[in-house]
C-alpha cells in the first residue's frame, strides 16, 4: 500500500474550538460595550479565516467596518492569550493521528486560522509532533478557498496520493480547485447539507479515518 499525503482542516475538524473564538469575539464585543453573540452565530461566522470572522461580527452588531483592522487585532490577541481554555480535539482524533502516522502517512495541516495560533494549539493539544508542516490562513499571500495553500503544502512534503480532511464548504471548494480528494467530517461547522457539499468521501467518527483512508488509496489505484 502507498503511503498517503493526509491533509487536515483545523477549526471544526480536528477541535470543536468554536467556544474559545467565541469569548475572544465577546471579550472584543463587550470592550465596545456590545453584547456577546451566542455560539450557533458565531459557528456560522467560522471558515474565512480570523479577519472575516471579525468582519462578519461587526456587521451583525453595527460596528465601524472602518475599524476592522484594529479590532481584527484585538480579537486576535484576546485569542492568543487563550487558545485552548475550552477548546478540545474531536473524539477520536489523537488515535486516528497515531493511527495513521503508525502507517507510514505524511501527515500535515492547512487552516484559515492563522498560522501562530494554529501551532500553539497543536502544541497544547500534544498533537503538534503528528504533523509535517502547517499552512494558516496568513502564511501565503491568500488563503482557502484559494487552492494554493493546500497545494503549497502537498508541494512541500513531496511525492504520493493526497487527501484533504475538512468539515466545510470552503474546504470542499478548496479541494475542487486543487484537483485534490476531499474526505468531508461531517460532524463539524459546516452550513449545508452534506449532499450539497463536493466529496468524495465522508464520515462522522474519526475511529473510522485510518480505515477511510486505507479504501481511498485502493481506489485511487485502481482508477
Ligand atoms: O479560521 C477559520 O475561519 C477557519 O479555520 P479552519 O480553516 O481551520 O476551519
Ligand atoms: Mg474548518
Amino acid at each position: 500500500m502507498p503511503m498517503a499525503i493526509v491533509v487536515f482542516d483545523l477549526d471544526g475538524t480536528l477541535i470543536d474550538s468554536a467556544p474559545d473564538i467565541r469569548a475572544a469575539a465577546n471579550k472584543m464585543l463587550c470592550e465596545q460595550g456590545i453584547a456577546g453573540l451566542d455560539l450557533p452565530t458565531i459557528i456560522s461566522f467560522i471558515g474565512n479565516g480570523l479577519p472575516k470572522l471579525v468582519e462578519r461580527v461587526m456587521q451583525r452588531t453595527g460596528l465601524d467596518m472602518s475599524r476592522h483592522s484594529e479590532l481584527t487585532a484585538v480579537t486576535l490577541a484576546h485569542y492568543n492569550a487563550a487558545t485552548t481554555d475550552l477548546t478540545r480535539p474531536y473524539p477520536g482524533v489523537v488515535q486516528a493521528l497515531e493511527a495513521l502516522s503508525a502507517a507510514g502517512h505524511v501527515l500535515a495541516m492547512c487552516t484559515n486560522k492563522p498560522e501562530e495560533p494554529a501551532r500553539s494549539i497543536l502544541r497544547d493539544l500534544r498533537i503538534e509532533r503528528f504533523f509535517n508542516g502547517v499552512v494558516g490562513g496568513d502564511t501565503l499571500a491568500v488563503k482557502k478557498p484559494d487552492p494554493e495553500p493546500l497545494l503549497h503544502i502537498i508541494r512541500h512534503l513531496g511525492e504520493g496520493p493526497a487527501l484533504y480532511v475538512g468539515d466545510s464548504e470552503v474546504d470542499a471548494e478548496t479541494a475542487v480547485r486543487a484537483g485534490v480528494r476531499f474526505a468531508l467530517f461531517t460532524e463539524g461547522y459546516r452550513k449545508s447539507p452534506v449532499e450539497a457539499i463536493p466529496h468524495q468521501h465522508q464520515f462522522s467518527d474519526f475511529t473510522t479515518l485510518p480505515g477511510l483512508v486505507e479504501r481511498a488509496l485502493r481506489e485511487e489505484q485502481t482508477c
